[in-house]
């Protein structure tokens, strides 16, 4: 096995042998999310989407390689109502202090054409191995614009493996001074007002649900729970003030350090206060990379080993989310959907969030095998295997889902103050196309949209709802 891998692998052992230690002196978790995000009809929402997309990590202009066709296709084919979009520091605030409009014009061209059908957009101020300035030529990093990456000359030298670029000299001293730099935390506070200008122009569109703070953080030389609850719940602060003083109610999605969190191991996120008036809108964006897919096994060949890391995950994520008292939504998970049982991997990941009420977003909607479809456009299986029934939008607080090709059944505490219908989607397979019977409510079909609307109940008692296809 080369050096990278065996490397990797012993960084797993270590990491696993202490967090799994520390998950089983923890205790059960519960087993759903402790709270929803609602709309502005107080319904709870199931978010399903993908995120769009890896390829402004490295266009000029920092957008996405997509044209509102691209949408309605999704929705056609997927039904989706929540899209993951990536944005880069470096194209919000180009020079020190400089914030480009024209940039933020164009993001907000793609999100009204997600808002036209009826998305929540989560804004993903995006990076990987800190920005392009790591490197000369600019082929390693992306989202920190050039003048606040500072590696003070250390090397960054090829890697095989792109993980391992986060070991590199210059890497990590490029994270050291965003975290450190200076006792007044320069470019943190750099960080903090450009969303504090991007949530200035998103304050007000419908469509934007919120600002997911920062991909997959990494604490370049200080790591773990002195990184969480250090300088990264800082940044947090910081972030969330500037967004605050323009923004009273988007969400904000905080995520936990990558490392070691994606494959299961707990998060030392402390929560973190918000300002704003009334309940907190704070939720939990982690992201499932289960170690022996990472490690490059298929899940045909370690299910069982994936399913265990995808329950500690479950757990330590659900234990976070009820010290943050969070809403959760899985940013990001994914795998190269041509591999044998990845469709088996996706379905799974699918439904432990019908299980415990998270909402999710793939990775990624990049066209190639990871993606739904390929470098000619055609959709490969993993359209099908996205495409499932949900509750997208329910009046009251959702406390079991659980969908097949042919029923889709809902249990809910109703809420009375809840005056909006209970949405339900629907795929194109669902049941073979059949009559639609929905036992225990009243509805009314959308067949354009592929969406059943359930009258609202007028109590806060337990209901349960079952939709099949005759
Ligand atoms: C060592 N560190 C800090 C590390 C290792 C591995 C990942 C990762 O696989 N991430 C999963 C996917 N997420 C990004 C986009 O957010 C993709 O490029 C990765 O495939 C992240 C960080």
């Amino acid at each position: 096995m080369r050096r990278a891998r065996w490397f990797g692998v012993l960084f797993a052992v270590v990491i696993l042998l202490v967090g799994g230690l520390a998950s089983v002196v923890r205790g059960q978790p519960e087993s759903r999310v402790p709270r929803f995000i609602t709309d502005d009809e107080g319904r709870a929402l199931i978010l399903h989407g993908l995120n769009t997309a890896s390829s402004a990590k490295s266009t000029p202009d920092a957008m996405p390689d997509l044209s509102e066709d691209d949408v309605e296709r999704e929705y056609r084919d997927m039904g989706t109502n929540f899209v993951r979009f990536l944005i880069q520091w470096r194209a919000v605030e180009p020079r020190p202090g400089e914030y480009d409009e024209d940039y933020l014009d164009k993001v907000a061209e793609r999100v009204s054409w997600y808002e036209k059908r009826g998305y929540h957009v989560m804004l993903d101020m995006h990076q990987d191995l800190y920005g392009p300035g790591v490197t000369a030529k600019g082929d390693v990093g992306n989202g920190a614009p050039r003048w606040a990456t500072e590696t003070d000359g250390l090397p960054v030298s090829a890697q095989e493996q792109w993980e391992l670029y986060y070991l590199e000299p210059g890497v990590v001293r490029a994270f050291d001074n965003f975290w450190g730099a200076a006792s007044d935390a320069t470019l943190m506070r750099h960080y903090a007002k450009a969303w504090g200008e991007v949530a200035d122009r998103f304050a007000d569109a419908d469509a934007v649900l919120g600002y997911d703070l920062m991909n997959e953080p990494w604490g370049g030389s200080v790591q773990g729970a002195a990184f969480e609850s250090g300088p990264l719940a800082e940044l947090y602060r910081l972030s969330i003030d500037e967004i605050r003083d323009v923004d009273a109610d988007s969400w904000i999605f905080l995520e936990p350090q990558a490392v070691g969190v994606n494959w299961g191991l707990p998060s030392a996120l402390p929560a973190v206060d918000d300002p704003r008036r009334g309940e907190n809108r704070i939720a939990f964006a982690p992201h499932l990379y289960p170690l022996p897919m990472d490690l490059g096994d298929d899940y045909a060949t370690v299910k069982g080993e994936v399913d265990a890391a995808m329950t500690t995950w479950s757990d330590n994520v659900l234990r976070t989310a009820q010290r943050l008292d969070a809403p959760v939504v899985l940013g990001e998970f994914g795998l190269d959907a041509t591999r044998p049982g990845a469709l088996d991997y996706v379905e799974s990941v699918a439904d432990l969030a019908d299980a415990t009420g998270m909402g999710w977003s793939y990775w990624s909607n990049d066209p190639g095998g990871w993606g739904p479809y390929d470098e000619d456009g055609k959709a490969s299986p993993l359209v099908k295997t996205l495409d499932r029934a949900y509750p997208r939008a329910v009046a009251g607080t959702p406390t079991a889902i659980d969908s097949d090709a042919d029923s889709l059944t809902l249990t809910f505490r109703g809420d009375p103050d809840v005056k909006a219908p209970t949405e339900i989607y629907l795929p194109r397979g669902f049941g073979d196309g059949g009559e639609l019977d929905c036992d225990g409510c009243q509805s009314d079909w959308d067949a354009d949209r592929r969406v059943l609307s359930v009258a609202t109940v007028a109590d806060d008692e337990q209901h349960t709802i079952t939709v099949t296809a005759k």
